[in-house]
C-alpha cells in the first residue's frame, strides 16, 4: 500500500486496523454496493480478476491502489481468488448505514482460504476440501482432517511415512502445521502442498483437549476412541482454533470425530496410489481407475467413493458384507433402478446438512432438504421390504440383512418434513430478500402485512363500497396520487354527505378530494409493510433454520448410509457393465487369478483392439516370486497394475474384471517402478530408487504384495542386475514375511535365481518374431525371454535408421563376444576397441574432434543400453550438422 498519508480519511483508518487483523489475507472491505481492495490487494485483485486499477487519493500527499467489484458478484469473483492461492478476508459491514450518522462499523464475517471454503463456487463436488492440521514431535505426528462442507472430522497419529501416505490419500486443499516445522515439513513432504504456519501457542495438549472437549460439549473424548491419540489431539484441536480463527463459528455439523483405523485398512503405500494410478496420475489427461469406476448418483458417494479406493478393506466380514450387498443388487434390476433414482433425487444431503449448521442454507436448499427427506422415506421402505422378499434363501438372506439394516438406519425425519412443507412456500426463491418465502398461514402478522401489502386493490375497494353505502355517496371514488397519497373522490352534487372528519385535500372543477385518518393508517402500513414483511420473514426462516440444526445427527447419518448404498450399487452397475466377477476371498495366503484384466486399459484400447487375458498364480509356498522378463511394450507394467488393481478391487468390496478370482486377503501393496533413465541425475534418482525399495524391506509381512517394476534400472546394467538380485533373494528368504512379488524386469540375467531359489519362478509376455518386427502377444508364458528387444521398441519410437542399424550392429558383436565366454564388460570394451581402430579421427576436423572426446570420457562400465544408443544418436546429429 502507498505510504499512509499524515491524515487518513476515517475509512482508511478503519481499513487499516482490521487489515493488520489478517496479515496475509486479502482483505475485501463492503463500502457501499461494492467490495473494495485497496494497495497491495487491489494490485494482486486486478491482475486474478481482470478488474480495473484505479488510484484515489488517500489524505494529503499520497495515492492509493484500488480496485473493486459490485457485491452480488462475490459469489464469482471470491472462488477465483481462493483458486490462485489467496485467504480472503470478507469484510463486511455490521449495521444499516441509515441507522448511523458516523462511520459505518465494519468487521470480518469470514475468512475464506483453500482448506476452509463453504461456497458451492469453490468446492469441487466430486471431492472433499479438507483442511489438514499437522503436529510435530521427534518421531512421531499428529494429523487431523476436516471438512467444514461435509462435517467429517478425523484424526491419526504415527510416523512421517504413515502420515505422508494419509496425506496423499485425502489430498488436502491446505495443510496448516507450526511455524517452527517449517523445515522439518519440508524435507518430509516437500512442496506438494498448500500451506499455512501458525503460531506455537495452540499447539498443547490441554489447550486441544479443552478445546474439543467444549466443543463437542463432553467431558473426555474417549466416547470417540481418541483419548489415546495425543498427538491427534493436538492436531485435532488446532483445527477448530483456525476454524475458529477465520471466523466459522457456527460448527454444529461438526458434530463427532473419529479415529482412522490403520488397522482396519489395506495398507497402500503413497506410490503405489500414484502408480497403480487410483484417483489421479502424473498426466491430468490420463484415465485413472475412478474414471471407470465412477457411476454413482450422488455428489455423496462420489466422494465416498474415492475413499473407499484409497482405503480398501483388510477383514473378511467386511468385504464379504459388501460384497453380498453388490450381488443381491446385481441379481434384481428393478430394485437397482428404483433406488437409484432416489438416490438422485436425494442430492448432496451431506452438504447441504453442513449449510444448515453454519446458518448458511438458501430457501431453495430448504425445500431441497425436504425433497431428500422424502426420498430416503422410499429407499428406507425399500430396503427394508428388500429383506422381506426373499428373507427364507440362504445364500442371498445375508445381502437382505446388510439391505435391511440399511434401511432400518435410515431416518426420514417426517417431523422436520412435514415442517418445511407446511412453513416454506413449495418453489421458494434463492435469496430471502426476494420475499415469499414463508408460506401463508403460519403467522398471523404475516398474513396481515401481506394483506396490507399485496391485497391492497381489494382492501381499498373494501373501503370504497363501506364508505359508499354508509355516507350515501354512490359514486365515491378512491384513489392516490403522490402529493397527500390515498383519497376519497367525491362529486360536488353530494359534498354535503361529506363526514365531518373526512379533511379536504383538494378542490378540483366538478369533484373534491378528502383524506381520512384510517387511510393514512393504512397509507403508512403499506409503506411499512414490505420491511416488515422482510424482517418478519427472516426471523421466521432463522427459526426455521434453528429446529432444522437440531436433526443434524441423524441427517448426517442419513448422508452416510446413502453415500454407501450409492457405491454399492454403483459397483453393482459397474460389474454389470465391465463383465466383473465376484472374487472368492479367503484367508489363504494365495493369490489365483485367472483370465485377469486391467480394468483402465481394458477401456482405452484402441478400437478393434481386444484385452488379452492373463492368469497370475502367486502364493507363499511353491510361487511366491514371479520374475516377469519380455521386451519393451510388451505388456510388464500392465500386467504387475491389473494384478494390484484386482486385489484392491477385491477388498474394496467390489466385483474384479477376471474370469475367476481367488484372493487371499492381502494386508499391504508396494509398488516401486524403477527410475526412468535419467541422464543427468542418474546416480541420485538411483538413491532415491534404493531407499523407497528399502523401506517396503523393512515393513513386509506375509501378507503383502509386492510389485517391482524394472527396479535398478536407473543404474548401469551391472549394479541393477546385482540389486535386483539381492532384492529378490531378500524377499525368497526372509524369515518370517514371504511376500507375493511380481518382478518385471528387463535384466534376463535375473532368470538365473529360479535355479538357485525354490519360489522364484520366472514367466515371459510373449512375443512373436515375423522376419525384422516383432508382434506383441501379450500372454504371460512360463519361462524366461531370451532378448530384451529394446531395438525394436526404438525403431517403434522413431529413431533413426542409422541409429538402429548401428545399434544393431553392437548388439550382434555383443552377443557373438558374449557366446564366446566373455563377460559383458569385455565385450563392451571389445567393440569400442574396433571403432577406435577405424581411425576416423586422424583428421582435425573440429567436430571429429569432439566426438572422439566425448567417445574418450565415456565410462563403459557405468554405461546403460539407453544411454548408449542416445550416445550414438547424439554423435550422428553432431557428424550431420
Ligand atoms: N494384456 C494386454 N492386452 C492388450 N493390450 C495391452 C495388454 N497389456 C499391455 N497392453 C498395451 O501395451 C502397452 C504397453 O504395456 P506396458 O507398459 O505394460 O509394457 P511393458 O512391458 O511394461 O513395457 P516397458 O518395459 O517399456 O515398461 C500398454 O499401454 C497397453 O496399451
Amino acid at each position: 500500500m502507498g505510504k499512509t498519508a499524515t491524515k487518513e480519511t476515517p475509512l482508511m483508518q478503519q481499513y487499516n486496523q482490521i487489515k493488520a487483523k489478517y496479515p496475509g489475507a486479502l482483505l475485501l472491505f463492503r463500502v457501499g454496493d461494492f467490495y473494495e481492495t485497496f494497495g497491495e490487494d487491489a494490485v494482486k485483485a486486478s491482475g486474478i480478476l481482470g478488474i480495473v486499477l484505479t488510484k484515489r487519493a488517500n489524505g494529503a500527499a499520497t495515492h492509493i491502489e484500488l480496485a473493486g467489484f459490485p457485491h452480488h458478484s462475490l459469489e464469482t469473483y471470491l472462488p477465483k481468488l481462493v483458486r490462485a492461492g489467496q485467504r480472503v478476508a470478507i469484510c463486511d459491514q455490521l449495521e444499516d448505514p441509515k441507522m448511523t450518522k458516523t462511520i459505518v462499523k465494519r468487521g470480518v464475517t469470514e475468512l475464506v482460504t483453500p482448506g476452509v471454503a463453504i461456497s458451492d463456487n469453490i468446492l469441487q463436488q466430486k471431492s472433499n476440501n479438507y483442511l489438514a492440521s499437522l503436529y510435530f514431535e521427534k518421531n512421531s505426528m499428529g494429523i487431523a482432517l476436516i471438512d467444514i462442507s461435509t462435517g467429517e472430522f478425523l484424526t491419526a497419529q504415527g510416523n512421517a511415512d504413515y502420515i505422508d501416505k494419509l496425506l496423499q490419500s485425502f489430498s488436502p486443499s491446505e495443510v496448516i502445521y507450526p511455524k517452527s516445522c517449517k523445515r522439518d515439513f519440508f524435507e518430509k513432504f516437500g512442496d506438494r502442498y498448500y500451506t499455512y504456519t501458525l503460531d506455537e501457542w495452540p499447539y498443547s495438549g490441554d489447550y486441544a483437549y479443552e478445546a474439543l472437549t467444549k466443543h463437542f460439549g463432553v467431558k473426555s473424548l474417549k466416547g470417540f476412541g481418541i483419548e489415546k491419540l495425543s498427538l491427534g489431539i493436538v492436531a485435532a484441536g488446532v483445527a477448530l482454533h483456525y476454524l475458529n480463527e477465520t471466523e466459522h463459528r457456527n460448527l454444529q455439523h461438526i458434530s463427532a470425530i473419529s479415529r482412522i483405523e490403520e488397522d482396519r485398512y489395506l495398507w497402500l503405500d503413497r506410490f503405489s496410489i500414484r502408480n497403480l494410478e487410483l484417483v489421479g496420475s502424473s498426466n491430468d489427461n490420463a484415465l485413472t481407475l475412478v474414471d471407470v469406476l465412477d457411476h454413482t448418483c450422488s455428489p455423496m458417494g462420489a466422494r465416498l467413493l474415492r475413499r473407499w479406493i484409497v482405503m480398501p478393506l483388510k477383514e473378511l466380514k467386511p468385504i464379504n458384507d459388501r460384497l453380498n450387498v453388490v450381488q443381491h443388487l446385481i441379481d434384481h434390476e428393478e430394485l437397482r433402478n428404483e433406488l437409484q433414482n432416489c438416490i438422485r433425487q436425494v442430492g448432496d444431503l451431506e452438504r447441504l446438512i453442513s449449510k444448515i449448521g453454519l446458518q448458511k442454507a438458501n430457501p431453495r436448499e430448504v425445500c431441497q432438504l425436504r425433497k431428500a427427506l422424502l426420498a430416503i422415506g422410499s429407499i428406507r421402505t425399500l430396503c427394508i421390504g428388500a429383506g422381506s422378499e426373499d428373507g427364507g434363501a440362504e445364500i442371498i438372506s445375508k445381502p437382505n440383512e446388510a439391505l435391511m439394516a440399511i434401511g432400518n438406519q435410515l431416518n426420514p425425519c417426517e417431523f422436520i418434513c412435514e415442517k418445511i412443507g407446511r412453513e416454506l412456500n413449495a418453489e421458494p426463491p434463492i435469496q430471502l430478500v426476494k420475499g415469499s418465502v414463508m408460506a401463508d398461514g403460519i403467522h398471523e402478522d404475516l398474513d396481515r402485512l401481506r394483506k396490507i401489502a399485496f391485497g391492497g386493490k381489494g382492501y381499498l375497494l373494501e373501503i370504497q363500497k363501506r364508505e359508499a353505502e354508509q355516507t350515501g355517496i354512490p359514486s365515491l371514488k378512491v384513489a392516490f396520487n403522490n402529493v397527500f397519497g390515498y383519497y376519497l373522490e367525491v362529486t360536488h352534487s353530494h359534498r354535503d354527505k361529506v363526514p365531518t372528519d373526512w379533511i379536504r385535500k383538494q378542490t378540483l372543477v366538478n369533484a373534491e378530494r378528502y383524506i381520512t385518518p384510517e387511510l393514512k393508517e393504512y397509507e403508512e402500513q403499506i409503506l411499512g409493510a414490505e420491511e416488515k414483511i422482510l424482517a418478519l420473514e427472516t426471523q421466521l426462516y432463522n427459526d426455521l433454520l434453528y429446529s432444522l440444526a437440531e436433526y443434524i445427527k441423524p441427517i448426517q447419518l442419513n448422508a452416510q448410509l446413502i453415500a454407501r448404498l450409492d457405491v454399492l450399487l454403483n459397483f453393482a452397475t459397474v460389474s454389470i457393465k465391465n463383465y466383473y466377477v465376484r472374487p472368492k476371498m479367503n484367508d489363504s495366503l494365495l493369490i489365483d487369478i485367472k483370465g485377469g484384466r486391467h480394468p483402465v486399459i481394458e477401456k482405452n484400447l484402441p478400437q478393434g483392439e481386444e484385452y488379452i487375458t492373463n492368469d497370475v498364480y502367486l502364493d507363499s509356498d511353491s510361487q511366491q516370486i514371479i520374475i516377469i522378463t519380455g521386451p519393451n511394450m510388451a505388456g510388464k507394467s500392465a500386467l504387475l497394475r491389473q494384478t494390484g488393481l484386482i486385489v484392491l478391487l477385491a477388498q474394496m468390496g467390489c466385483f474384479v474384471p477376471a474370469k475367476q478370482a481367488h484372493i487371499g486377503l492381502v494386508d499391504k501393496i508396494f509398488t516401486r517402478v524403477g527410475a526412468s533413465d535419467n541422464l543427468s541425475s542418474g546416480e541420485s534418482t538411483f538413491m532415491v530408487e534404493m531407499n523407497e525399495t528399502a523401506s517396503i524391506l523393512n515393513n513386509l509381512s506375509n501378507r503383502s504384495l509386492i510389485l517391482l517394476d524394472e527396479i535398478g534400472r536407473g543404474t548401469s546394467t551391472y549394479d541393477g542386475i546385482s540389486i535386483a538380485w539381492a532384492i529378490s533373494e531378500y524377499l525368497h528368504n526372509h524369515p518370517t514375511a514371504k511376500a507375493k512379488t511380481l518382478f518385471a524386469t528387463h535384466y534376463h540375467e535375473l532368470n538365473e535365481l529360479t535355479n538357485m531359489f525354490g519360489r522364484i519362478k520366472n514367466f515371459n509376455v510373449t512375443v512373436k518374431e515375423v522376419g525384422n518386427q516383432i508382434i506383441f502377444l501379450r500372454k504371460l508364458v512360463p519361462g524366461g525371454s531370451e532378448h530384451s528387444f529394446g531395438i525394436h521398441v526404438a525403431k517403434l519410437a522413431g529413431m533413426p535408421a542409422k541409429v538402429l542399424a548401428r545399434a544393431n550392429e553392437i548388439l550382434k558383436k555383443l552377443e557373438a563376444e558374449r557366446t564366446g565366454g566373455e563377460d559383458i564388460k569385455e565385450s563392451i570394451k571389445k567393440v569400442q576397441k574396433q571403432a577406435m581402430q577405424l581411425q576416423m579421427f586422424s583428421i582435425d576436423d573440429p567436430v571429429l574432434v569432439k566426438i572422439r572426446d566425448m567417445l574418450n570420457n565415456l565410462d563403459v562400465n557405468t554405461l546403460t543400453p539407453v544411454e548408449a544408443l542416445m550416445k550414438l544418436d547424439e554423435i550422428q546429429r553432431l557428424i550431420k550438422s
